[in-house]
């Protein structure tokens, strides 16, 4: 079974890497969902300070991997050759996959500037998304915090996502292949 996780800033393209890999048949698990599923249960509305409060909480009472602990149960659930992870956000999380999954863990980060990241929030009107940049940069500081910084460095592979979103997902496909040994 190989696991393989993208990791990036918020808005920086995890959401259509998850799409081109769906469209390559494969399945994938949002880390985001879990967290969403915890503020619908404690019937909170999906506003980012919602999701940010329920994230910071899970993490100070369950650990910084939490969420990464919540879904191992749901990877195994699938049973598949290769199961995809959308939007590790700490080096914590990282580390708890490694442990689990070993070398079949491999993970893909997705590099975009904030000023492209902002540009396409402002454009993309999710429920969680912010109107100025200073919330993007307090987002942002907020992750940052989970340890973002040193699991994009762990890295196996780095993807830009800078220029168009065709180029973009041509090269997600070509790194999952790759990975898969297809190429
Ligand atoms: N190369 C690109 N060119 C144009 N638009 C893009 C590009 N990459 C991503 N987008 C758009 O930018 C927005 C943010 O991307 P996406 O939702 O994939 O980010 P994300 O990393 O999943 O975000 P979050 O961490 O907030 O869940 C989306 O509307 C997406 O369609």
């Amino acid at each position: 079974m190989k696991i393989i996780a993208f990791v990036g800033m918020p808005a920086s393209g995890k959401s259509e890497a998850s799409k081109v890999i769906r469209n390559m048949g494969l399945n994938v698990i949002n880390m985001g969902d879990v967290i969403r599923e915890e503020v619908k249960h404690r019937q909170l509305e999906p506003t980012d300070s919602n999701t940010g409060m329920i994230a910071n909480d899970l993490r100070d009472k369950e650990g910084m991997d939490a969420v990464a602990r919540r879904c191992i149960p749901k990877i195994k659930q699938k049973g598949d050759d290769v199961v995809v992870i959308d939007g590790v956000r700490g080096i914590a999380e990282v580390e708890t996959f490694k442990k689990e999954f070993g070398n079949e863990f491999s993970l893909i980060a997705i590099s975009s500037p904030i000023e492209n990241r902002f540009e396409r929030v402002r454009k993309r009107c999710r429920s969680d998304d912010m109107q100025k940049i200073e919330d993007l940069k307090r987002r942002d500081e907020r992750e940052m915090k989970w340890g973002m910084g040193q699991a994009m460095e762990t890295a196996d592979v780095t993807i830009d996502n800078t220029a168009s979103l065709k180029e973009f997902r041509q090269h997600v496909k070509d790194t999952v292949e790759r990975i898969n040994g297809q190429r």
